[in-house]
């Protein structure tokens, strides 16, 4: 990580955090000016660039005074990596606001800004990537020279051929890959486990690959485990006798649920030993419980979760409870179990100890290529893992080809900071311009049977939130256009005057029981690609024959469904004006794309120098824009105490998969939404910190703590060290982490999931 740069785009003295006005004081109670309560909540009153101080003071005074000595704390969890937490029960939300020394922020220096956040983060990903590849190398290598069991009895349980798989094998496995943190030492545990069940019991193989990547079906079917604490509490309770009291005790004092359960268990005595759990069982009732919803159904979730852990032995408990979390936190990337099985399938055939070095590692990384590009293309275990069984692998392209109905990961771009570098990156090759619309990614696909479905980015199904969309597609379908899936996004449209309507009000839409007549924001579509038509993939095909395509499938329909908008001239100038028009018509900025010759293929899930995005912000000077997680919520004041009026929020460490605490936030939020921020969020409230939340020694606990599943778009003037809280913490300071200066909330990310939030790395 470069070292953050200190500076603001504010400029000099105006960028100096000015000294609070009020003396510092520390006693309660006192009687708060009406004005002073306010101020927490006007910040739009206030210009976008003027720091926040009195909110700020007013958070920070919360910082303190949780320090203090008051009954009703609750110490959160203590764990090696993660700092102690101090959480206050009881503040009090009308006090005065003390105006606590500030010291979350270093003396602005006069460095220049940092402008170019999002490209750094590209650039990572890029770096992350070749290290991946580079230990996908090392541990092809490693594997060529494990020896493997043959035998039909394994992993020293009674598990013999045809049996079910015991769940105790694949705790083991879990064991050990929790044990290390060396990527060889996992892929090894793994691709062990994976020979065993193809060569012993291969029906278990999907049912035990899900429970790795903590998954229970494709994403797109929507169903989640991530089961609240309270509900796991009860169901550990009923199972082991134990009081919840205890149970919160051993919480607070371990960490981890998991390890309270299995203890739990352990000092439990049962009469008769329960009969062994199998993989199947586990799996069948993870999936049961995800599937229940409605009214009773909490109570049908904690039976069935007593159920599983009474029959649990050893640390089988431990693994129930987080995969009920809906995160097992051992370190499996789901790409690691994906090569790992790649390479199972090739090396469980005993003839592959006999083959030469050369060939052993060809072949597993033929395997590992072929395994992620099917993955690619059709992300369903559900088809991959039964084709796996059968056909060669060479085969499994042809198998498991892409299709309509089930959603491939968007291909993603690059940003770019300067027109210039546009015309460095592609100089002799063709590239096309478009306008980079601002609303939400949109993959519409058409069945050959006629079923149409919308996904999001993240392949959730978002037919039931347009409906409005969905009926009026097949009036923009030609007849001769049967199957297909087109690349699009959806933005606000403004009926009348028949043009775009910015994001942010995209985003007062209903998410959830969207019913026609309720519809107040209305949504167009537009067309940029298209990945697959009548019976015909297209991924291989260049960008011109693609937009052909899409152009001669598809008609342009007044206020439902557009072409994006595009250019096809190399010249700065022209390109200078597109981008200028692309914003005055609402838009963020361009797209620019390869567009002819193998360069221009879609690549799906890849962030692609083949594609690069121009942002008018960045262009300004004024940064791209982190996702982050919030983490926690402060009470307004004044006019707003019914609401949250500011919010903590965090970026994602996925080495320590944590989540830390990067700066509160209190500014660029109307009325409106922070009364749908409250509505989302006041379900979320979790009664202390999750042990995965690292938050720094001294840092404002917020009054209320929440689950980490909403996603706020952030800018920010700069980044500033911080000691109190823990982005980046030990990367560029062993104590200190990364705070960020004046953050300003953006938008909601729905499309986004919580581990999808900036990495601290960045
Ligand atoms: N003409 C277009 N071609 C491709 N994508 C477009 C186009 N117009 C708008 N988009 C949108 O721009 C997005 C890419 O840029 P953006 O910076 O908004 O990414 P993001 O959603 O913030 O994700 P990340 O920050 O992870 O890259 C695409 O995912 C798509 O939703
Ligand atoms: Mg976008
Ligand atoms: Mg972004």
């Amino acid at each position: 990580m470069k070292q953050a740069k200190l500076g603001s785009f504010f400029g000099g003295g105006a960028s100096k955090k000015p000294t609070p006005s009020k003396p510092a004081t520390t006693e309660k109670n006192e009687e708060t000016p009406a004005s002073s309560q306010d101020t927490i909540m006007k910040e739009e009153e206030q210009s976008q660039n003027t720091p926040m101080v009195e909110a700020e003071t007013t958070l920070f005074k919360r910082a303190m005074e949780s320090d203090s000595d008051e009954e009703d704390k609750i110490v959160a969890p203590k764990s090696k990596k993660r700092s102690r937490i101090i959480l206050d029960d009881d503040t009090d939300d009308e006090e005065e606001p003390v105006a606590a020394p500030v010291d979350d922020e270093e003396e602005p220096a006069t460095a220049p800004v940092d402008d170019d956040k999002e490209y750094e983060e590209a650039e990572q990903e890029e770096k992350e990537e070749q290290q991946e590849n580079a230990l996908e190398k090392e541990s092809v290598k490693a594997l060529t020279q494990m020896s493997i069991n043959y035998q039909t009895e394994s992993m020293g349980s009674t598990w013999k051929k045809g049996d079910p798989v015991p769940y105790a094998v694949l705790c083991r496995t879990f064991e050990k890959c929790e044990a290390t943190t060396k990527r060889l030492e996992i892929t090894e545990s793994l691709v062990t486990l994976f020979i065993q069940v193809i060569r012993l019991s291969p029906d278990s193989l999907l049912e035990i690959l899900y429970m790795c990547i903590s998954k229970v079906c494709p994403d797109y079917e929507g169903l989640e485990l991530g089961i609240g604490e309270s509900l796991l509490m009860k169901a550990i309770a009923k199972s082991t006798g134990r009081a919840m009291k205890a149970l919160k005790d051993d919480y607070v004092t371990i960490g981890d649920l998991g390890t309270v359960a299995r203890n739990s268990k352990g000092s439990q005595r049962t009469l008769f030993k329960p009969k062994p759990l199998t993989t199947s069982h586990v799996f069948k009732t993870l999936k049961d419980i995800a599937k229940l919803s409605g009214q009773s159904s909490q109570n049908k979730k904690v039976d069935k979760i007593q159920g599983l852990l009474v029959a649990c032995q050893e640390n089988e408990a431990k693994y129930i409870i987080r995969q009920l979390e809906g995160k097992l936190r051992i370190g499996l990337a789901e790409q690691t179990v994906l090569s790992a099985l790649a390479q199972a399938s090739v090396m469980y055939k005993p003839g592959f100890e006999k083959k030469s070095q050369q060939k052993k590692e060809s072949e597993l990384s033929t395997a590992t290529d072929i395994l992620k590009s099917v993955h690619n293309q059709l992300p369903n275990y559900d088809m991959i893992v039964p084709a796996l069984l059968t056909y060669p692998i060479e085969d499994l392209l042809s198998k498991c080809s892409m299709r309509p109905g089930i959603p491939l990961k968007p291909m993603l771009a690059h940003p770019t900071k300067s027109l210039p570098e546009i015309l460095d990156r592609f100089q002799d090759q063709k590239f096309t311009c478009e306008y980079k619309y601002d609303g939400e990614r949109a993959q519409i696909h058409r069945t050959e049977d006629g079923k149409i479905s919308i996904y999001s980015r993240n392949s959730e199904d978002m037919s039931v939130r347009y409906p409005d969309v969905m009926e009026t597609i097949t009036k923009w379908i030609k007849p001769t256009t049967q199957s297909f899936i087109l690349d699009c996004e959806a933005v606000a449209w403004d009926i009348e005057k028949s043009c775009i309507l910015p994001f942010q009000i995209l985003s007062t839409r209903k998410r959830k029981d969207v019913r026609e007549e309720e519809i107040t924001v209305r949504v167009a579509i537009y067309g940029f690609d298209c990945l697959y038509l009548n019976g015909q993939s297209l991924l291989q095909e260049s960008f011109e024959k693609r937009r052909q395509l899409l152009h001669d499938s598809f008609i342009e329909t007044k206020n439902q469904f557009y072409f994006a908008e595009h250019m096809d001239s190399n010249d700065i100038a022209d390109i200078q004006t597109f981008l200028d028009v692309s914003i005055q018509n609402n838009c963020e900025g361009l797209m620019v794309k390869s567009y002819d010759g193998e360069h221009a293929t879609y690549e799906p899930s890849r962030r692609s120098r083949n594609w690069l995005k121009v942002k008018k912000d960045y262009l300004n000077g004024l940064g791209d824009s982190m996702d982050l997680v919030v983490m926690g919520a402060y009470y307004g004041r004044g006019k707003r105490t019914s609401v949250y009026g500011g919010f903590l929020l965090g970026c994602y460490d996925p080495d320590t998969e944590e989540f830390q605490t990067i700066c509160k936030i209190g500014t660029g939020f109307s009325e409106t939404m922070l009364q749908t921020l409250y509505d989302r969020l006041k379900d979320l409230v979790i009664p202390k910190p999750k042990p995965f939340y690292a938050i720094g020694d001294g840092a404002p606990a917020p009054d209320v703590w929440l689950e980490p599943q909403v996603l706020f778009e952030v800018k920010c003037a700069d980044l500033s060290i911080s000691p109190i809280y823990m982005a980046g913490v030990g990367q560029v300071n062993d104590a200190k982490g990364i705070s960020l200066r004046f953050p300003r909330f953006i938008r909601l990310r729905d499309d986004k999931d919580p581990e999808q939030a900036t990495a601290s790395g960045q």
